[in-house]
């Protein structure tokens, strides 16, 4: 039997050789049969691309509805719910990263004294899934509704902005972590530059718009040497990928406000850590390997110097976040238009103190009653800074922000955290 492609464009010319010393009628004939059966088989063709291009579609269009978990009255009743304000002068603030670490307890604060709260997560595998899981039935036994959905889905968000009208987003979808970016830079880029711009854009648009309070990161200061950071320093030399994304945020939250009047408050974090925190710092994967009896890395900058972090408590950076979102001014533009200047604004949000790794891993060891393998080793050139150290004056004289949590007592916190989740089961997985 001929294939498809042989009956369309005959690859033995033989064939018609042979046929060559027949009757003009019989080479009509051949002819004509050739011709009819090209005809069924273009016709055959045209059916079936025109249905796959039509299953396609059906497809794309369905898509929404099959593998998206939003939309629909019940849906939008839980939304509303979610963001209903519980005291006079609340806020509606809808929390992008809701089921990450700082996500959960800025909504859980939030929420606490009577604002409302909608959370988006897309709940990605960065690190253990289910720990977010766990962190959205916590928020959930709040009475906080988190949608599973990527703030990339323009569609998703304009829908949210329809159901409420958040006075203010607390943004704190990203991709995170300093040394991932060498292995998957286009994640990067896919949240905290993407994602943003999409954000804004519905934000923009939003009739009232949000202020906006997000978060961007101590390593946009990069190879600073003046220490402590302060926000007025020079961030044009960023040491990772993750920081030049961060940084672009910065600029790209500037030019809304500049021609769309968007309220923004940019927050520096400075290695935050605490309970409910991220597998991949590490504080807590030392923690885990500790537990386990397996060693962990400890980097050392140039001349054998220790790195050193101004590590900040988890409750000490919410207190930031509330703190800028109640002084976060007003969005001025409406229908996509300016109607004048808004507020831009930048904070360092760190504890003032640095404090080596070494120095960490020993309160570590105190806490856990165990003792660490170590393995010393030079920093690789993987966008690691070696020290951060922040200046928190601003904060301070704008919404009296001041942290209160030392190192010490933020990790017996979060290791008594970490033995009631995890337990000592030193073999479980935890990514
Ligand atoms: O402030 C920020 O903006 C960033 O803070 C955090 O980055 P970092 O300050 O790099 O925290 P983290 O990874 O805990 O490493 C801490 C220290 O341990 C050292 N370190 C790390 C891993 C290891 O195996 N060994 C080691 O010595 C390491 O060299 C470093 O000196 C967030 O992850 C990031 O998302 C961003 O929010």
């Amino acid at each position: 039997m001929p294939s498809l492609e042989e009956e369309l464009f005959p690859s033995t010319p033989g064939k018609f050789k042979i046929d060559r010393g027949h009757t003009m009628n019989r080479q009509f004939h051949r002819c004509f049969a050739s011709t009819s059966t090209m005809f069924l088989w273009a016709l055959f063709l045209v059916a079936l691309t025109a249905s796959y291009l039509s299953f396609q579609s059906f497809v794309d269009s369905g898509s929404r509805y099959f593998s998206a978990s939003w939309g629909g009255i019940q849906w939008e009743k839980q939304v509303r719910n979610s963001a209903q304000i519980h005291r006079s002068g609340g806020m509606t603030v809808l929390v992008t990263g809701a089921a990450g670490f700082v996500g959960t307890h800025v909504s859980l604060a939030l929420k606490k004294r009577g604002d409302g709260v909608v959370g988006i997560d897309n709940f990605n595998n960065y690190y253990d899934p289910s720990l977010k899981k766990a962190r959205k039935t916590l928020l959930s036994n709040h009475g906080i509704f988190v949608i599973e959905g990527d703030i990339n889905d323009a569609k998703l968000l304009a829908k949210l902005f329809d159901t409420v009208a958040f006075t203010h987003v607390m943004h704190l979808a990203a991709q995170a972590g300093v040394r991932y970016a060498m292995e998957n830079p286009q994640s990067y880029v896919h949240s905290n530059i993407a994602g943003l711009v999409t954000l804004l854009e519905t934000c923009k648009s939003a009739n009232p718009q949000p202020s906006i309070v997000w978060a961007s990161s101590s390593s946009v200061y990069g190879l600073n040497e003046k220490v402590p950071f302060s926000e007025s320093d020079q961030t044009d030399q960023p040491a990772s990928l993750y920081a030049a994304t961060k940084k672009a945020g910065e600029e790209l939250t500037h030019t809304y406000n500049h021609i769309y009047g968007l309220s923004i408050t940019g927050l520096r974090f400075f290695t935050v850590y605490g309970p409910w925190g991220r597998p991949d710092m590490a504080y807590f994967s030392f923690t885990r390997n500790i537990l386990q009896g397996k060693p962990i890395t400890v980097y050392r900058g140039k001349n054998h110097v220790d790195l050193a972090r101004d590590f900040t408590y988890i409750d000490d950076i919410v207190k930031g976040c509330l703190g800028s979102l109640d002084t976060s001014g007003k969005s001025t533009g409406s229908g996509g238009k300016k109607r004048g200047p808004a507020p831009y604004r930048i904070f360092n949000l760190g504890n003032t103190s640095p404090v080596t790794v070494p120095k960490l891993v020993n309160i570590l060891e105190k806490h856990l009653k165990m003792k660490a393998k170590k393995n010393i080793v030079d920093m690789p050139g993987n966008g690691d800074v070696p020290f951060t150290h922040a200046n928190i004056s601003s904060a301070q004289k704008q919404f009296g922000y001041k942290p209160t949590t030392d190192l010490q007592t933020g990790l017996k916190k979060f290791v008594r955290w970490y033995l009631s989740y995890y337990g000592y089961n030193h073999g479980k997985a935890v990514n």
